[in-house]
């Protein structure tokens, strides 16, 4: 039921002014509304004025509950011509039975011709039936835009939450007709507060208002969540969360709230609405190992590394792995045929082992080194560039959740598994990532290998462009041979855009490796060479041009962190520095690295050790250090690039 403002008003004064039932004369005001020079022929059977008021007031009550069911029921109302029952439209009785009386129902006909000025009906009026035109004319305004008798939609609107109680004064105010006793007070004391009515049952607020309810903690727990078929992969789905349901990704030891990620879409913000909890395997957690950054891990020290980047699975994995989609929280797992809480990635790609080849899989070997790559490159890449670093899983990669969850279902997922049908799309091969530095776009490429159980090959873009064309081409050629030659092996290129135009600080060779790359990219990448994936890097998107964008299938923004990313980020980075903030602390210390990137938060962590004297060990890390590190470390990337990077990725991004 619609109530609307206006409404107030007319239903707070009804009783008085518009329910005179028992007179056939209308009230002054009501002579005024109707429209002049014409007659109202609109006749209320229960209104009718020979009746005695006691029977006006039942029948008003009774039809008026009648009636307010169909105007409250949940379906779009139809238009009062609309109903079956057109007695009802002309204030005739609305009942199946008959109405008792020698009339024929009142002929439907122009409800606006008039007020009839006498008793007799003379106005076309069924005597017995409609015969008095009062109310009609003393009912308050129409609800609906078509109906051009205002009055009997009106009474069933309001009726149903005005009792007969409220009637009484009305009828009390009468004289001569048979008078029902008094009220009871509490039905007049204290009145109601316009349009609404402390007893009505269609405007049942308390007395008090919102204010004496209980709070949301009393309401019931909601519903379990719906199972989640988009879900194909078998993520697994949180038992229903008590009341209040916490927010998603952020972690219990810090106080921050659920912050959206920034440029998450409408669409996949509407998706995870149904699935509370979605990014949850997403959950920053602490440091297990030595800092994340790619420049810290000894490269195969101990002999662990197994030849595909990752070492060797210790005792237990299982169970951590399992745990990248508890978080903690004992979960449900959807029936997915494909995927369960196993490691999939890890149990599919065992020390490399080949996939069949008629499947098309991501792990597809090539079989024979590539003819025509240079043996001493091949070998240097291997040596070189290949990252035994130990895994990063999703929950190693803070916030971001919106693009962990695009990459893991739009590229991991289909590499691992294509579709089997003929004729399905390719998976992608290549994906950009794109965004300010230090943002952590390295360390999701990092991640996508470890999701994939694939070997890591590095490159940097500065470092082929360094020895001049020639070798960087050379050296290019080389990784991606050695990626064919070791799938499923993702390659990730950082610093793209200084393959293909001149960097400020101004290295030779700079464009000059746009048609290597280009060639390596079609056919590294192309149909014929499977179970290679090419992660390329920038923080200058706007440096590349089309030729090189368009070989990149999916391209990514990677924001900055947001605040509790920062918080995480920051947590995990001093406690390494044998440093630990109270929450407010580290609650301050987020508001003040507004902008700043993970890297650049890993930079004020240092730069705090420093002041602090370390490594001397003279002192461990205060809140003040890190403060005073504040003033030395800043963001780098102004607002005017991360609106660049927002434009960009309004133009050739995919949105997340
Ligand atoms: N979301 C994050 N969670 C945890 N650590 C992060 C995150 N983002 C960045 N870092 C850390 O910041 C450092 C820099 O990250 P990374 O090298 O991935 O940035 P990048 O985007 O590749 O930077 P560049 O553009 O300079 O290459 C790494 O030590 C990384 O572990
Ligand atoms: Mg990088």
């Amino acid at each position: 039921m619609h109530w609307t403002p206006e409404h107030a008003q007319p239903l707070n004064q009804w009783p008085e002014q518009h329910l005179d039932v028992s007179s056939t004369t209308p009230s002054p005001a009501h002579k005024l509304e109707l429209p002049p020079g014409g007659r109202q022929r609109c006749h209320y059977a229960w209104a009718h004025d020979d009746i005695s008021a006691l029977t006006a007031s039942n029948l008003l009550k009774r039809y008026a509950e009648k009636y307010s069911g169909v105007l409250d029921s949940p379906y779009e109302r139809p238009t009062l011509g609309g109903y079956g029952d057109a007695a009802f439209l002309n204030g005739a009785k609305g009942d199946p039975e008959p109405w008792p009386g020698p009339e024929t129902p009142y002929p439907l006909a122009s409800l606006h011709e008039g007020l009839p000025g006498t008793k007799s009906g003379s106005g076309g009026g069924s005597g017995g039936l409609g015969g008095s035109p009062v109310l009609a004319g003393n009912l308050p305004e129409p609800l609906y835009a078509g109906n051009a008798c205002g009055g009997p939609s009106a009474a069933p609107e309001y009726a149903a939450g005005y009792g007969g109680g409220y009637l009484a004064p009305g009828y009390c105010a009468q004289t001569g007709a048979a008078l029902p006793p008094p009220p009871p007070a509490a039905l007049l004391q204290p009145p109601p507060p316009p349009g609404y009515g402390p007893s009505g049952s269609l405007y049942n607020y308390p007395a008090g208002g919102y204010a004496a309810q209980p709070g949301y903690g009393a309401l019931p727990p909601p519903p379990a969540p719906p199972p989640a078929p988009y879900l194909t992969s078998g993520l697994a789905a949180p038992t229903p969360l008590p009341t209040p349901a916490p927010p998603r990704p952020s972690p219990a030891s810090y106080g921050f709230q659920g912050v959206a990620e920034a440029g998450v879409s409408l669409k996949r913000k509407a998706t995870d609405e149904g699935a509370e909890g979605r990014y949850r395997k997403y959950a920053f957690e602490p440091a297990k190992a030595p800092a994340a950054d790619g420049a810290s891990y000894p490269a195969a020290d101990n002999g662990e590394c197994r030849g595909n980047g990752f070492r060797a699975k210790p005792p237990g994995a299982a169970e951590e792995a399992s745990g990248k989609y508890a978080g903690g929280v004992p979960l449900k797992v959807l029936g997915s045929p494909i995927y369960g809480p196993q490691l999939e990635p890890f149990e599919k790609f065992p020390e490399r082992a080949p996939a069949p080849a008629s499947r098309g899989g991501f792990a597809v070997p090539s079989g024979e080194p590539p003819k025509g790559v240079d043996q001493g490159a091949l070998e240097l890449a291997t040596s070189k560039m290949v990252d035994c670093g130990p895994p990063v899983q999703w929950a190693d990669v803070a916030g971001q959740g919106a693009l962990k969850a695009a990459l893991e279902e739009e590229l991991v997922w289909p590499l691992l598994r294509p579709p089997a049908y003929p004729g399905s799309p390719r998976p992608p091969r290549t994906v950009l990532l794109f965004g300010p530095r230090g943002a952590g776009k390295a360390l999701l490429g990092r991640c996508l290998a470890t999701q994939l159980g694939a070997t890591l090959l590095r490159l940097r873009g500065g470092t082929l462009v360094a020895p001049g064309a020639a070798e960087g081409a050379r050296l290019l050629q080389a990784a991606f041979a050695a990626a064919r030659c070791r799938p499923p092996a993702v390659l990730l290129i950082s610093e793209l855009d200084a393959l293909l135009s001149a960097r400020d600080d101004g290295t030779a060779a700079a464009g000059a490796l746009q048609a290597p790359l280009l060639a390596c990219l079609d056919g590294g990448c192309g149909a014929g060479a499977d179970g290679v994936l090419v992660v390329g890097t920038t923080s200058r998107p706007a440096a590349l041009d089309e030729a090189t964008r368009r070989r990149f299938a999916l391209r990514f923004y990677v924001t900055l962190p947001d605040g509790p990313a920062r918080g995480q980020i920051l947590q995990r980075a001093l406690a390494q520095q044998g440093c630990a903030l109270s929450e407010r602390e580290l609650a301050a210390l987020v508001q003040g690295t507004q902008g700043f990137s993970g890297g650049e938060l890993g930079q004020l962590c240092q730069q705090a050790a420093a002041g602090a004297g370390l490594p001397g060990l003279q002192r461990p890390i205060s809140y003040k250090d890190v403060e005073a590190a504040l003033a030395k470390v800043g963001p780098r990337a102004s607002p005017k690039d991360l609106d660049s990077f927002v434009e960009w990725d309004k133009m050739y991004g995919f949105g997340h």
